[in-house]
Parts: structure tokens; C-alpha cells; sequence
């Protein structure tokens, strides 16, 4: 019998796409949500890897997503919040960025794991939140993205409280994790030079961590920091 899906947002490309590609191939049944449409999305549909298309941008994209999962499965293994927007501080729009990085990094996960935690295995069942190293120190020019990420921290701890014992709740803190393509060489010898270890892992660092947390009977409550040290680079 087919085993309850894992619901991966935002899951196109990148870090999601490389977890659900993984997962699936692990026997996984996966999920994923997407917000713009590219051929991808037919490969992953063929392959096997069920696609939603939603903006978690506004509550009723939240909401028309959450029904839509509502209605195709009776039963989640997982739920691993990824979807998210790495927007600067913009003088010229400070209330806009601010409300869009609440709403896809704190209010989104909240909605979907208040409407969606019934349907989470009851005997095993995990929600993973991708939030940022930067949720712990702030950053001087992604206010409001690094507010975001660490009221998805704190909800990490109050879900891990309000569902558990059946359902563990853990948060997944990078730092760098992978470049894009757009960045230049002085941003990534700069970036590089930020952890103790001075690499860029890779989107596998990220998966070896979910299959951890996945097969984990006691870690619960949990930020699990992937950050090559940087916390300890110190001027
Ligand atoms: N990459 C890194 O080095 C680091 C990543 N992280 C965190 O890890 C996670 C994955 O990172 P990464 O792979 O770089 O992520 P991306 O920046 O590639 O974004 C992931 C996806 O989020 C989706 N998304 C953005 N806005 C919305 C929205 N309003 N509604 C629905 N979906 C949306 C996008 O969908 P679409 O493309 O379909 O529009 C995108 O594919 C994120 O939570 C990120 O904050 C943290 C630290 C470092
Ligand atoms: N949604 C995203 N969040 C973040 C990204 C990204 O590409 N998309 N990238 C970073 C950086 O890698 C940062 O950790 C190091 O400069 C942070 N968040």
C-alpha cells in the first residue's frame, strides 16, 4: 500500500526540487507546490511527483491551496515548508516587503499546518521549517526577510508543542547553502569566507538533514543549524 505522501512548497527548483526529486526516489509518494509554471512541471508530473500550482502571497492563495490538498489526500507523512522569497529591504517599498515576507515565511506555514496537521499520520508524522541562519543574528539588509524566518522559529516551537506526540516539529536554519546563478564572484568569495569551513555544500547537506529529522524518534521542538561555523567566524 502506497505510503502517505510528503508535501514539499515551492519545490521547482533548487534546494525543494533537489529534495523532492530525492525523496521520490528514496519510494517516497511526494507532493509539491509550485507558483510559476515551466516544462519541469510536466517532467514531475510524469514522473510521478504530484504538482499544485499556488502564491502563498495572499491568504485566499493559502487557502485555495490547502483545498486543494484537502481533497486529493486523506493522509501527510510530512509537510517540509520551503517556499520562500529572499527579498532586501526596500526603502521605497518597506510595507510591501515587509507584509510579502510575513506572509510566505510565517503566515503561510501557519494556515497550511493549522488546516493540514488532522490529516498528518498519527503514528508518525514530522513538519519541517526551512527558516535561516540569519533568523538568529538579523541582517542589516534583509530586515524584514530575517523577522520572517524567525517567527517561522518560534512557530516551530509552539507547533512542536501543540502536536505532539505524534507529529514532530523541527526547523531546518542554513546559511549558505547554494549560490544563484546570478551572483558574482566578489558576492561568493565574500559569502565563502563568512562560515569557518568556506565552502558552498550544496543542496544534499539540506536532504541529509530531512532524512535524519524523517527517521528521528525524539527530535522534536528543534532548529538543526547547517552553517559550516559560521556562527563561530568572529571578527
Ligand atoms: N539557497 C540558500 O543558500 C539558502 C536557502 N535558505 C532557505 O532554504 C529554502 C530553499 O532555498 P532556495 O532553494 O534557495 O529557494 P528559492 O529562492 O529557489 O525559492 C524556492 C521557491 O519558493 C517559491 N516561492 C517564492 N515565493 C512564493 C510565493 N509567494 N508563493 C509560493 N511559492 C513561492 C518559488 O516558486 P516559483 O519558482 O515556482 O515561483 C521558488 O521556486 C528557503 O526557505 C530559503 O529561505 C536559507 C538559507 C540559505
Ligand atoms: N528563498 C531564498 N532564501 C535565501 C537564499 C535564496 O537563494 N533563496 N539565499 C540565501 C543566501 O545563500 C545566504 O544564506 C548567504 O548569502 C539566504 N536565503
Amino acid at each position: 500500500m502506497k505510503q502517505a505522501p510528503i508535501l514539499i512548497t515551492g519545490a521547482a527548483q533548487r534546494i525543494g526540487l533537489y529534495c523532492a526529486k530525492a525523496l521520490h526516489q528514496q519510494g517516497h509518494q511526494v507532493v509539491i507546490s509550485y507558483r510559476r509554471y515551466r516544462p519541469l512541471i510536466d517532467e514531475l508530473q510524469n514522473s510521478g511527483i504530484d504538482c499544485i500550482q499556488a502564491d502563498f502571497a495572499t491568504a485566499q492563495g493559502v487557502q485555495t491551496f490547502i483545498e486543494q490538498v484537502l481533497g486529493r489526500y486523506s493522509e501527510l507523512r510530512a509537510i517540509i515548508h520551503n517556499a520562500s522569497d529572499w527579498h532586501a529591504d526596500n526603502d521605497s517599498d518597506p510595507d510591501g516587503v515587509f507584509d510579502a515576507m510575513m506572509a510566505i515565511h510565517a503566515k503561510a506555514p501557519f494556515l497550511i499546518n493549522q488546516a493540514l496537521s488532522p490529516r498528518l499520520c498519527a503514528e508518525k508524522a514530522d513538519i519541517i521549517h526551512m527558516t535561516d541562519f540569519v533568523a538568529q543574528t538579523g541582517s542589516a539588509k534583509h530586515m524584514a526577510y530575517a523577522a520572517s524566518k524567525a517567527a517561522l522559529e518560534n512557530l516551530t516551537l509552539s507547533f512542536a508543542r501543540k502536536l505532539a506526540p505524534g507529529i514532530k516539529v523541527n526547523a531546518i536554519a542554513p546559511a549558505l547553502i547554494c549560490f544563484n546563478e546570478w551572483d558574482d564572484i566578489a558576492y561568493r568569495q565574500k559569502t565563502l569566507q563568512k562560515s569557518l569551513l568556506g565552502i558552498e555544500p550544496g543542496e544534499q547537506e539540506v536532504l541529509k538533514t530531512i532524512d535524519w529529522l524523517l527517521s528521528s524518534d525524539y527530535v522534536t521542538g528543534r532548529v538543526i543549524p547547517l552553517d559550516g561555523g559560521r556562527h563561530l567566524n568572529l571578527p
